[in-house]
């Protein structure tokens, strides 16, 4: 049963989504850190990129959230992230973690599994990613997923193993994507069925829906509508740049649109209104 779009998203709040200009603090990987910028400050927000733990102290006392995106790990990289983690246990700070690659790499599992203990406000990933986060078996190839993680008994299997997490994680939410996005609360969870496969088949889109929860999250939406409303905007951005694309698609033409959309769907007011998914 496909759930009302009132109830997937509350008309006011997206109406609202993006209308202030939230300061974001990404600690990220160098692969898509531009464009995670530019996504960020196309949908009215203020990115930083910074990685110097001796400026965190005076930068998280101006900043509304924090993403910490795993993608390109190193022993510096690895002591930022802790230390922004922590940092961000001390003052509250909404928080979005990315285990960009944790599939591929027991390092990236293991930072992941630790900065899971400083109650982050949400841990994200691809299907595969997640799955291989949970111990469950995994396809993943190197940072991307693979579509037998996402046939409906993986996707059960996942979504009832991230609700045993949110009990051992209380202040956590989770969002795995993919053709479906599977997102799990304390309290509900969701598939949503928003946009297209070129999403799959470029960089940074994975990155940029993390940069769009941070954003959603320091504008002061709560944690559920912030993962619907982050992930249902970039997808109908994606459905729309590829209605805007001359045939045969080059991907980079659908990358231009995509960003192109992401600038200007949200000063659409109904935009919120092709939100497709459920609850579960
Ligand atoms: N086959 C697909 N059909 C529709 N949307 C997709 C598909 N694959 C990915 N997406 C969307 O693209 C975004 C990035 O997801 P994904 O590719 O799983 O992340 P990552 O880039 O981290 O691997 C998500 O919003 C997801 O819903
Ligand atoms: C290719 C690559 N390698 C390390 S990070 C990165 C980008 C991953 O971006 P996304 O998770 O959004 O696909
Ligand atoms: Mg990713």
């Amino acid at each position: 049963m496909v759930t009302s779009q009132k109830d997937l998203l509350m008309n006011k709040q997206a109406n609202n989504f993006f209308k202030k200009s939230p300061l974001v603090h990404c600690i990220t990987n160098e692969v898509t850190c531009e464009s995670m910028a530019n996504a960020l400050l196309y949908v009215n927000s203020k990115p930083i990129m910074a990685v110097d733990e001796r400026e965190f102290k005076e930068l998280f006392e101006q900043t509304d959230g924090l993403l910490l995106n795993l993608g390109h790990l190193s022993i510096n990289r690895q002591e930022q992230l802790l230390a922004a983690s922590q940092e961000a246990l001390h003052t509250n700070k909404p928080t979005v973690i990315d285990v960009v690659g944790v599939s591929a790499s027991s390092l990236r599992k293991k930072l992941a599994l630790t900065l899971l203990e400083n109650k982050p406000t949400v841990v994200k990933g691809n299907t595969s990613e997640m799955r291989n986060l949970c111990g469950l078996k995994s396809s993943g190839r190197g940072v991307d997923g693979d579509s037998s993680d996402q046939e409906k008994a993986s996707l059960q299997e996942l979504s009832e193993t991230l609700k045993k997490w949110t009990q051992q994680y209380p202040a956590t939410s989770f969002l795995a994507t993919g053709e479906t996005d599977i997102i799990v609360t304390p309290h509900t969870s969701y598939y949503l069925k928003n946009g297209v496969a070129e999403l799959d088949q470029m960089t940074g889109t994975g990155d940029i829906v993390g940069a769009l929860i941070a954003s959603l999250l320091g504008q002061g939406i709560e944690s559920e509508m912030s993962l619907v409303g982050a992930v249902s905007y970039f997808n109908l951005c994606g459905e729309s740049a590829l209605t805007h694309c001359k045939k045969p698609l080059g991907m980079a033409d659908f990358r231009h649109e995509l960003f192109n959309e992401l600038s200007r769907l949200y000063k659409k007011d109904d935009w919120w209104q092709q939100v497709k998914g459920e609850r579960i």
